[in-house]
């Protein structure tokens, strides 16, 4: 089991992880999601000795990793694949990290054929695509047979055959009863992948929880609505959902987004308004909808003309919906439910404030406030 306690990790003025602690255990796979910067690799260097962190501590079967016996056979890790010596072939790779590590040789040619690098073992790394270089990457985490797994992005540049055989090969290990960490941004491969997951922004912990409940605790579900093809019923259905508390919010095909109201309610209000309907239905948010309304204050590279803006936002018009009973698991076409014991710092306000506002519920050690997010698609460094 991965243990973090307090983590915080400092660069000068710039706070990477604020404050993290969460603990992965074994027998499951735990995705690791985060917008871009928002600490993730910091994380996983912590994790692994490679930065100390400022403040907290964090272990790995109880220990730090720097005192673990024996830590290349107990913990595997990928965390840059494009980190191999390019002149070297893949075997020699192999060879140089199992030699170190006191693995015996054999166990090259066995990881090799695990991650389909077989034929091009003798080939210099060099000449790999991304997609064989994150296979390099993952034959190595294996190569010490490994209790405790850490993959940082580790479907990056995969095709789909590829990033499928990734996918079975987490749940695989996971079946094996090993502890599986692994960071990414593809949601959807997530939703696939992971059993567990843990999402930060901005250096914060925003959820630990089941992909089933954290796709429940904070997506908002709304019905779609749809009359007849006639402006009049479609305004007069408006209206009298709006007047009985719902959000509502056009969609361009001609359908009502509406939120906060029950679908029997709907359909009651629109046959007592004498409106008839084409179409009610229930839409559940995706995990990727419930990131991205979870995390949609906490990114901190955004492109100037974003497409998908909007995506999962609350509706603009109508109180919020009432709250919902203890227990339930799928909030009825409302708001996100605020997940018990945890606190979003990045939680939308009523009135959300200019993009590069620091959100009120930040505490006063969080990380600094990110400069200009929506005119800066790149991060600061890269401009250094
Ligand atoms: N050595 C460093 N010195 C200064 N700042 C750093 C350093 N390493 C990371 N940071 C900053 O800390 C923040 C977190 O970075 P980190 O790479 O951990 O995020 P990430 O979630 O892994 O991002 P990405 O998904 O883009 O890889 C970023 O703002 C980054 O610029």
């Amino acid at each position: 089991m991965i243990e973090a306690v307090g983590l915080t990790k400092r660069y000068g003025a710039k706070t990477a992880v604020y404050n993290l602690s969460f603990q992965v255990r074994p027998g499951a796979v735990t995705g690791f999601l985060g917008p871009n910067g928002s600490g993730k690799s910091t994380t996983m260097r912590m994790i692994l000795g490679l930065d100390e962190p400022t403040e907290g501590h964090v272990t790995i079967g109880g220990q730090p990793f720097r005192q673990l016996s024996n830590a290349p056979r107990r913990v595997g890790a990928l965390l840059d694949a494009k980190a191999v010596h390019g002149g070297r072939s893949a075997r020699q790779h192999l060879l140089c990290i199992a030699q170190l590590s006191g693995i015996p040789a054999r166990r090259v040619d066995e990881v090799l054929g695990m991650v389909g690098l077989q034929d091009v073992a003798g080939h210099r790394s060099k000449g790999f695509s991304l997609g064989m270089g994150q296979r390099l990457g993952i034959a190595g985490a294996l190569l010490g047979d490994p209790e405790v797994l850490l993959f940082d992005e580790p479907v990056n540049g995969l095709d789909p055959e590829g990033i499928h055989w990734v996918r079975n090969l987490m749940r695989k290990l996971a079946a094996e009863g090993r502890t599986v960490f692994v960071s990414s941004h593809l949601m959807s491969e997530m939703a696939l992948t992971a059993d567990h997951l843990i999402v930060i922004g901005r250096g914060q912990l925003l959820a630990d929880m089941s992909v089933k409940d954290f796709i429940a605790h904070n997506s908002a579900g709304h019905a779609l609505v749809r009359t007849p093809d006639d402006p009049a019923q479609r305004e007069k259905l408006s209206k009298v959902l709006s007047g009985a508390g719902a959000g509502i919010q056009p969609e361009q095909d001609g359908a009502l987004r509406v939120s906060g109201l029950e679908l029997p309610r709907i359909s009651d209000l629109a046959h007592d308004a004498g409106v008839r309907l084409w179409e009610l239905s229930p839409h559940q948010a995706s995990l990727e909808e419930a990131y991205m309304q979870m995390t949609n204050s906490a990114v901190d590279y955004r492109s100037a003309q974003d497409p998908g803006q909007g995506f999962g936002q609350a509706a603009p018009h109508g109180p919020e919906a009432p709250a919902q009973s203890p227990g339930r698991h799928q909030p009825p076409y409302g708001s996100p439910q605020p997940v018990p014991g945890m606190q979003n710092p990045y939680a939308r306000p009523a009135a959300p404030p200019p993009a590069a506002e620091v959100p009120a519920a930040l505490p006063p050690a969080a990380p600094a406030p990110v400069p200009a997010a929506a005119t800066t698609p790149t991060k600061p460094e890269d401009a250094v």
